[in-house]
């Protein structure tokens, strides 16, 4: 079950207050890459509208065949038998169950794992503990989400007569508000895991991860691996008697797309330095470029008390919000219309650099989009790239990087890859310019010591990655890249000290 390292309670303490509710401090000093916490996941569930296998996860249209309601693929011979056994106890009609069937990409599914937790001696205790979890259950009450879980979770559940048959741990009979608690709980505190199948996703609960209050700035990084375990390890140095953060979206939004999901999703106002800033710590990752002070570089910002865009120079120049969201809504379309052409892209790039500041989080998705197809047309050596090709990649790294180091200071995952992306593009152009005898041993040399130093900071952040997910995996590679790049440089050093003697 969920096995949590003896180090939570030895480094955490659980607090409470009016602002976080519970929250975790550091009981100790606490150093960069330290573990605090390796936990197995309570339950497991799809994102709604994905259908997945309750034994391998991957997704499915099948049932299973004895209980007929939770999703079982065609490789999979059966799931928990505790669940199948008491699910079977319900004897449902078939028409009961193709009502649930119908509603199986819904969180029918979600809810109904959620209660078989507390339909079980040996797991029980969970149920209990997670219904200790946020809900923000009166906050939910009568929103779209509410009346969504209503119609599409409750009501089939609460029709086909699951809700009278299932107990919650209480003894209590299951009902309403028991549904949307649970389902409030999986929203306010699920972590997103990778699913088996490229690039899918999945939901994962946790008991004590599920603890740690939220910062735009965090002092935690997490990481979960292929038995689906997370580990929550200190991200820089930590003081005893800090809070314990980690950072609950994606560091690479702007103020108001992370404070939009947080208070939608997680019905909070985060009020971290990044958040109270309007320049988000001087790297303008929402700012537009205002074309009234455009030669004296004017940027207009979103004041946080009005809501107003503002120019940072001239107050007087302002933009409408309907035509930031407009702007930004249909720069969202084209991006995704354009992923993977490279063309589009640069095109893309500077139409938009017009209105937005280089650094806005569109510009670096736009950026992100471009170094994944120039890292594709760099691996493919059909394409023999040209040196324009390799150079252009490593200025969109460093314009990358320059921000992750403001916005992610300590151990990240994001700059331990942009840094990598980074060393490896220099190092093989640097090898390029050399072959075609367009650099000398010694600028060759040069450019690898350069390399070397970048390649060893993006492992040390990389290292601490458990082995089984891909940055784990990666950090091994890596770690043979630099032993390569380690013997290629001493071989050029012996040589250029041969040509010296
Ligand atoms: C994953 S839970 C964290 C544990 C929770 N505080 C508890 O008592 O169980 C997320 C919830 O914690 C609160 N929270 C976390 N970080 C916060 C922050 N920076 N400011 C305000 N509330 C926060 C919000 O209520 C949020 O919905």
């Amino acid at each position: 079950m969920a096995a949590v390292s003896d180090d939570f309670a030895k480094k955490c303490e659980l607090k409470q207050n009016e602002t976080l509710g519970r929250f975790v401090v550091a009981r100790c000093d606490l150093s960069a890459g330290e573990t605090l916490l390796l936990e197995q996941s309570i339950v497991v569930l799809p994102h709604i509208g994905d259908r997945r296998c309750s034994k391998c996860f991957k997704l499915t249209a099948t049932f299973c065949g004895k209980c007929r309601l939770l999703s079982l693929c065609e490789d999979c011979a059966g799931h928990d038998e505790r669940d199948c056994q008491r699910l079977r106890e319900l004897q449902l009609s078939d028409e009961q169950v193709q009502i649930l069937q119908e509603k199986a990409n819904t969180e029918v599914q979600p809810a109904l794992a959620c209660l078989l937790l507390g339909e079980h001696q040996h797991s029980r205790p969970l149920f209990e503990e997670m219904s200790q979890m946020e809900t923000h259950l009166e906050a939910r009450r009568g929103t779209e989400i509410w009346k969504r879980y209503q119609a599409h979770a409750y009501a089939p559940l609460e029709a086909t007569g699951v809700v009278k048959q299932l107990h919650s741990a209480s003894g209590n009979a299951v009902d309403e508000i028991l549904v949307q608690r649970l389902l409030g709980i999986l929203d306010v505190n699920v972590y997103e895991i990778r699913a088996p199948e490229q690039g899918g996703a999945m939901r994962g609960l946790y008991r004590r991860a599920a603890l740690f209050a939220h910062s735009c700035m965090p002092n935690l990084e997490t990481a979960i691996d292929d038995e689906r375990r997370i580990k929550v390890f200190a991200n820089r140095q930590i003081a005893a008697g800090e809070i314990l953060y980690i950072c609950y979206t994606s560091v690479l939004l702007g103020n108001e797309e992370r404070r939009h999901i947080l208070k939608t999703g997680k019905c909070f106002d985060c009020s971290c330095a990044r958040c109270q800033d309007p320049t988000e710590l001087g790297t303008h990752m929402s700012s537009f470029i205002c074309s009234g002070c455009a030669c004296s570089g004017g940027y207009i910002v979103r004041q946080l008390e009005t809501g107003t865009w503002q120019c940072l120079l001239n107050p007087e120049h302002t933009l409408k919000p309907e035509f930031v969201s407009n702007m930004l809504e249909r720069a969202k379309e084209e991006i995704f219309h354009a992923r993977g052409d490279i063309y589009r892209l640069e095109l893309l790039l500077v139409k938009m650099s017009r209105l937005l500041h280089g650094n806005h989080y569109l510009m670096l998705d736009l950026k992100q989009n471009i170094a994944s197809v120039l890292r594709q047309i760099l691996q493919n050596m059909a394409h023999s790239p040209s040196r324009k090709v390799y150079e252009r990649k490593i200025r969109v790294c460093q314009e990358l990087l320059l921000v992750l180091k403001v916005v992610a200071p300590g151990i990240s995952r994001l700059k331990a890859i942009a840094l990598y992306e980074l060393a490896n593009t220099q190092a093989e152009l640097a090898r390029k310019l050399y072959s075609e005898q367009e650099q000398s041993s010694r600028e060759l040399l040069g450019e690898l010591n350069q390399t070397e130093i970048m390649m060893r900071e993006a492992l040390r952040m990389l290292l601490f990655e458990p082995v089984a997910t891909p940055e784990g995996q990666m950090s091994r590679s890596m770690l043979r890249e630099l032993k390569e790049l380690q013997n290629d440089i001493k071989l050029l050093q012996d040589s250029n000290d041969d040509i010296v003697n």
